[in-house]
């Protein structure tokens, strides 16, 4: 089975540890390099996975995935590239950073070496999450194959051209964190209507879950979905007319472009 070393075993390199094993991944086959003693006993503790350094780690890994943050990327490929990578044993490195893009890791890897972006997303960790792959310069059609067979494991993968990869980040990098949002209000505003939170949060809970699911299986569009519930001169109606006073969709436009605008930007200050 492919080796993989996760570099940062935080809030994504958790999920993606948790998603893996759940999906059958050997245990013996995954390494955690993690900075933070306490963090790296945590997850040494919770999943069983063998935690030790960064060059440790990505010596006898196929596949080194990069899951620090853009600002602390520069300091883990410094000790990555301590080791003396192998392209000729297909090793490949694999960036979940947002915004930095490839360009950033190649000059500092020997020659050719392929390294392959993604952005994930949190739902991963319960097998539902999905991860958009943009190859670099020098990843072929291999590599992406290899890094679409690990997180396929996951959820579902798209692949991309990288330029689109800042769009993707707004839309389900972030998009997790939208939706929980969505989550809290309507349950704080059931609760405001009188139901117990415990109530309330299971009605949330299972509305979500239902129309992602419906979302997913029928071939109607979200429009379509979203009409059939509205009846006319009815509740939904009355509820909708409020959510478009109040700019929800603007809302929507302007907070993605925000998401958006701050992925370049985290790209740029990477350096
Ligand atoms: N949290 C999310 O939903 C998503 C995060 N990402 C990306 O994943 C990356 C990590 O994000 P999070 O997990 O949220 O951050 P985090 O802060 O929870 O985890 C990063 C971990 O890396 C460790 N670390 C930093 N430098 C290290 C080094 N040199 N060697 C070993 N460990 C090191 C830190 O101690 C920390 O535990 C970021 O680049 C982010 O843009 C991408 C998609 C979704
Ligand atoms: O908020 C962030 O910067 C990361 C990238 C996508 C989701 N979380």
């Amino acid at each position: 089975m492919t080796r993989i070393a996760v570099i940062g075993g935080g809030r994504i390199g958790e999920a993606l540890i948790a998603g893996l094993l759940e999906s059958g991944h050997a245990v013996r086959d995954l390494v955690v390099a993690e900075k933070s003693e306490a963090r790296a006993k945590e997850i040494a503790k919770e999943f069983g996975v063998l935690t030790t350094t960064v060059g440790d780690a990505s010596e006898g890994a196929d596949v080194i995935v990069l899951a620090v943050k853009p600002a602390d990327v520069e300091a883990a490929l410094t000790e990555i590239t301590k080791i003396e990578l192998d392209g000729d044993r297909e090793q490949l490195i694999v960036s979940l950073a947002a915004g930095v893009p490839t360009a950033k890791f190649e000059p500092k890897l020997p020659a050719g070496f392929p390294v392959v972006r993604v952005m994930p997303n949190t739902p991963m960790l319960v097998g539902e999450g999905v991860s958009v792959l943009a190859p670099g310069k020098y990843a072929r059609a291999e590599h992406l194959e290899l890094v679409r067979s690990i997180l396929s494991a996951v959820g579902k993968v798209v692949v991309v051209k990288e330029n689109q990869l800042d769009a993707v980040t707004a839309v389900s990098g972030s998009g997790p964190a939208y939706f929980f949002l969505v989550a809290e209000a309507m349950i704080d505003a059931g609760v405001g209507l009188g139901l117990s939170r415990d109530v309330a949060s299971a009605l949330v809970v299972q509305t979500m879950v239902g129309s992602g699911a419906m979302l997913d299986r029928s071939d109607e569009s979200a429009s379509e979905l979203r009409y059939a519930v509205t009846s006319p001169g009815g509740t939904t109606a009355a509820a909708v007319r409020e959510l478009e006073r109040k700019g929800v969709r603007a809302a929507f436009f302007d907070a993605l472009g925000a998401a958006n605008a701050r992925s370049i930007e985290m790209g740029i200050t990477a350096e």
